[in-house]
């Protein structure tokens, strides 16, 4: 195991109010180039988790260092180290996708050089070049949702919160994402996503991390979670089942 984890939640345990937590007592690593999948149900507590990570939410209990350091020791820095693509695209309907392209790089402080070759790269990666002077409102669901992604990986930060990426987006769309993730993890970035679409991340993550109910009830390499659920070489998605099942 590698010491000096991107992430590192211990003992976390948090939520909406203090009497009823929706996080109970969870602890997970992200590590240099690793992507992780947070899978879990409807209601697991993964969005909120992220939104733990994120500073949205204030641990009632545990910790949450980002690059050896809690939010609070350097807000600014901490923030800066994180880009995070939510579920439900969200962008400011009077800008264009180049605008929106550029108020991240300048949010960010990504030098000129490295906002041009980005830029090239990801309006030809998710195939949006026609679409840089959109106005978002005239865009489509899927196209926001690729406006949003191409925000954080233009930020290039250490680590990458990502939920839920795939919704509405084509499969060349979730193609490119997933290719895209790879040189994220290859250029030394992390990566934590959730999905639901198991099959799709199956191949992908490097660990999966089980949340039910707010607990984390598996997490490894998909065989160290076979090996939990006592299934060698099935599928994820049946990994998953049988965990979940088990435990209603
Ligand atoms: N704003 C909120 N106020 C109060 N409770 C909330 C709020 N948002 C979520 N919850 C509750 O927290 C729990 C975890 O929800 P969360 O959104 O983290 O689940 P999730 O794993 O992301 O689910 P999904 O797969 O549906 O996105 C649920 O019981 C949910 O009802």
């Amino acid at each position: 195991m590698q010491k000096n984890p991107v992430l590192q939640i211990s003992g976390l345990t948090g939520g909406y109010s203090a009497k009823r937590p929706v996080l109970h007592d969870i602890s997970l690593d992200v590590q240099p180039g690793e992507m992780i999948g947070l899978i879990g149900l409807n209601g697991a507590g993964k969005s909120t988790t992220m939104k733990h990570i994120l500073g949205l939410m204030t641990p009632q209990r545990g910790e949450i260092r980002v690059n050896g350091r809690m939010r609070e020791e350097n807000p600014e820095q901490y923030q800066g180290a994180i880009a995070f693509v939510p579920e439900a695209p969200e962008l400011y309907p009077e800008l264009t996708v180049m605008e929106h392209l550029e108020f991240t790089a300048r949010a960010y402080g990504v030098s000129e050089a490295d906002f041009q070759s980005r830029t090239e790269h990801l309006l030809d990666l998710f195939r949006m070049r026609d679409k840089s002077g959109s106005l978002s409102i005239h865009l489509s669901k899927g196209m926001r949702q690729k406006v949003m992604i191409m925000c954080a990986f233009l930020a290039g930060p250490p680590l990458y919160i990502i939920d839920e990426p795939f919704l509405g987006l084509d499969p060349l769309g979730i193609r490119s994402l997933l290719d895209f993730m790879l040189e994220i993890k290859r250029s030394g970035s992390s990566i934590l996503l959730s999905s639901h679409i198991l099959s799709t991340i199956e191949n992908y993550c490097d660990r999966f991390i089980v949340l039910h109910q707010g607990v984390v009830i598996a997490q490894g390499t998909l065989d160290e979670v076979r090996e939990q659920a006592g299934k060698p070489g099935i599928p994820l998605e049946d990994v998953f089942y049988s965990l979940v099942q088990d435990r209603k």
